[in-house]
C-alpha cells in the first residue's frame, strides 16, 4: 500500500451482510475518507464475493478526495451454501461468535502493516463490534440506518418509557415526544406481539443493550428534516446526523459501490422517454411480495397506461420465497412502455428526469434517496420501519400517497387502487404539490451536505474526534512510531502542518 495512505488516521467499518446495511456504511465510509481517513471496509466474504463480482471493487485502496478506502472480508466460518444465513436467529450469533475473533485479527494485522486502526464503525444487527473494540482499548462508533423517529421508538420501547400495543391492547395509538401521534400500524411492526419476525425485533434491539458503549452514534438522516426528534433525543444519546449520505457533493467516486447484483442496464431506455413519463416500482432487496398481490400490481400498472421501470429481483434459493411471475402477455402488452430488470441502478434511475414517481417499500434507504433525489412517492411499506418511514413520507414530509398500510392489514391492493394511486402521483394537482415538496427536501438535503451546511459539519466534527482520539490511543498504546494528522485541538504546540509524531516509550 502507498504511504500516503499509511500515515492516515485508519477506521474500521464492520457492516451486517444486508444491502440496505452495505450501502449506507460504505457512503459512509467514502465521505470520511474523503475527508482525509483511510477506511477499511469489512463484512463477511459470503457478500464480499458478491461485491467483488457486481462492482468494482480492487485489491489496492481507491483514493477518495483526501482519503482512501479499502476492502477486506472476513470469513463467517460456514460453508458457501449454508442455508442457516437466511435464519437470523441462527446467523446473527455465528457471526458474533466468530467476527470477535477475526475482527480482533484483522485489526492486529494492520497494526503489523503499518497502519494500525484508530476506531471501529458498526450498523445494527452486530452490536458486539463495541465490545471488540472496548476490548481493544479502541473508540467505537455506530452508524445507525434509519430514521431518527424509528431509532426513537425502538428507544422508547427498549427502555419502557411509553405504552406499545401488547397482547391487552392490541390498537393503542403511540404517543412519543416530539413526534406525530403513531397508529398502532404506524409504530415499527417489529415491535407489535404479533409481529412473524421476532428474530428481527431481537436483532434491532440488540444495539440498544450496548448503546452506551459508541461515542458516537450516527445517522443516516439530516436536521432539517426530522428537527423536534433529532433535537429531543439528541440531549439523551450522542447523536450526529450525518445524511443523506447517498449524496456526496465533493466526491462522487462512482466506481466504489456495495451492490450484491450487478444492476441491469435501464438507463438508455429511460432516455427514449419523456421528462416525468416513468414510474419506478421497487421493492428493495428483502421483501417479496405474493403472487396474488404481484399479479394486481402488474393490471394496475397496465391500465394506468404509464411508463414502468419494475425491479423483480430473484428470491435468495434458501428464503422460501418461490419466483414471482408475471400475469400471461403482460409483457407483450405492455411492449415498450414497460421494463422489467433484476436490479436497478437506483440512484441514477432517481435522478433520471424521465422518473415521475416511485412505488416503493419504504426502506429507510430508499426513502432518503428518494427525498434526496426530488421523487414524489407511493408507498406500499411492508413491515419494521417501512410502515413509519410510509407515515412520515405521506403525512409528515408530504411526498407520497399511500397505496397500502403494511403486511399486518392482510389486505389484497387491487389493481383498481394500484391504478388509482399511480394517477394521484403523477398526473394533476395533487402530483405538482408532491413534487413541489419533494423539490423542497431535495434542496434541504444538498444544504445540509453542502460544505458547511449540517451533516458537513457533523462528519467533519466527527473526524477531528476520531483524528483526536487516535492520538490517546497511541499514545496509551505506547506503540510503534505512529505519524497521525492531528485536528487543530490536538495540535497545539506540536509540530506544523497538521502532523504529529509520536514515539514509542
Ligand atoms: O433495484 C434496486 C433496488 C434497490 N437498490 C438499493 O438497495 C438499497 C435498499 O435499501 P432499503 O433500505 O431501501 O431497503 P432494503 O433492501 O434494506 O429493504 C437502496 O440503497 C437502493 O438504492 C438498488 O440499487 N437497486
Ligand atoms: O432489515 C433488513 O433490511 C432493511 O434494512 C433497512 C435499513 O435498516 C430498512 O430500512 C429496511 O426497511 C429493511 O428492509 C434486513 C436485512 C436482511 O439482510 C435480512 O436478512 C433481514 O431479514 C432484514
Amino acid at each position: 500500500m502507498g504511504s500516503d495512505a499509511e500515515s492516515l488516521v485508519h477506521v474500521l467499518l464492520v457492516s451486517f451482510p444486508g444491502q440496505g446495511h452495505v450501502n449506507p456504511l460504505l457512503r459512509l465510509g467514502k465521505r470520511l475518507a474523503s475527508k482525509g481517513l483511510l477506511v477499511t471496509f469489512t463484512t463477511p466474504e459470503s457478500i464480499g464475493k458478491q461485491m467483488r463480482k457486481a462492482s468494482n471493487i480492487g485489491d489496492e485502496p481507491a483514493p477518495v478526495g483526501d482519503g482512501f478506502i479499502r476492502f477486506e472480508f472476513f470469513e463467517d466460518g460456514w460453508d458457501e451454501d449454508e442455508p442457516r444465513r437466511q435464519d437470523l436467529d441462527q446467523y446473527l450469533p455465528q457471526l458474533e461468535k466468530v467476527g470477535k475473533v477475526l475482527i480482533p485479527e484483522m485489526i492486529r494485522r494492520n497494526a503489523e502493516r503499518n497502519r494500525p486502526i484508530s476506531c471501529l464503525i458498526n450498523n445494527p444487527f452486530i452490536p458486539w463490534v463495541s465490545d471488540v473494540a472496548e476490548s481493544l482499548g479502541l473508540p467505537s462508533a455506530m452508524l445507525w440506518v434509519q430514521s431518527c423517529a424509528c431509532f426513537a421508538a425502538y428507544y422508547h420501547y427498549y427502555h419502557g418509557l411509553v405504552p406499545f400495543p401488547s397482547e391487552s391492547a392490541m390498537e393503542i395509538d403511540v404517543r412519543l415526544p416530539c413526534m406525530p401521534l403513531l397508529k398502532h400500524d404506524e409504530v415499527p411492526s417489529f415491535l407489535y406481539p404479533t409481529s412473524p419476525y421476532p428474530f428481527l425485533r431481537r436483532a434491532i434491539l440488540g444495539q440498544y443493550k450496548n448503546l452506551d458503549k459508541p461515542f458516537c452514534i450516527l445517522m443516516d438522516t439530516f436536521q432539517e428534516l426530522e428537527l423536534e426528534i433529532i433535537e429531543y433525543m439528541s440531549k439523551i444519546c450522542p447523536i450526529k446526523t450525518v445524511g443523506p449520505l447517498f449524496k456526496n457533493p465533493k466526491v462522487p467516486n462512482a466506481n466504489v459501490r456495495g451492490d450484491f447484483m450487478k444492476a441491469d442496464d435501464c438507463v438508455g431506455w429511460l432516455d427514449s422517454k419523456p421528462a416525468g413519463s416513468v414510474v419506478y416500482v421497487s421493492f428493495g432487496s428483502v421483501v417479496y411480495l405474493k403472487q396474488d398481490q404481484w399479479d394486481e400490481i402488474a393490471y394496475g400498472l397496465l391500465n394506468s397506461n404509464v411508463n414502468f421501470l419494475w425491479v423483480m429481483k430473484p428470491p435468495h434459493k434458501d428464503s422460501g420465497y418461490t419466483v414471482l411471475t408475471l400475469p400471461e402477455g403482460f409483457l407483450e402488452k405492455a411492449g415498450d412502455k414497460g421494463k422489467v430488470v433484476q436490479w436497478s441502478p437506483q440512484e441514477q434511475v432517481l435522478a433520471h428526469p424521465a422518473v415521475a414517481a416511485f412505488v416503493t417499500h419504504c426502506g429507510w434507504n430508499s426513502s432518503m434517496e428518494a427525498l434526496a433525489s426530488g421523487m414524489p412517492i407511493i408507498a406500499f411499506p411492508q413491515w419494521g420501519d417501512q410502515v413509519t418511514d410510509a407515515k412520515y413520507l405521506v403525512d409528515v414530509f408530504k411526498v407520497g400517497v399511500r397505496m397500502c398500510r403494511g403486511e399486518a392489514e392482510d389486505k389484497l391492493i387491487t389493481r383498481d387502487v394500484v391504478e388509482k394511486c399511480l394517477l394521484e402521483a403523477t398526473v394533476g394537482e395533487k402530483a405538482a404539490e408532491m413534487k413541489r415538496n419533494a423539490l423542497k427536501w431535495k434542496a434541504a438535503a444538498e444544504a445540509a451536505v453542502a460544505e458547511g451546511g449540517s451533516s458537513d459539519r457533523n462528519i467533519q466534527a466527527f473526524v477531528d474526534e476520531v483524528k483526536r482520539r487516535s492520538v490517546e490511543v497511541a499514545l496509551a498504546k505506547g506503540s510503534k512510531s505512529t505519524v497521525v494528522e492531528a485536528p487543530a485541538a490536538a495540535r497545539e504546540g506540536a509540530a506544523t502542518n497538521g502532523k504529529v509524531e509520536l514515539v514509542s516509550s
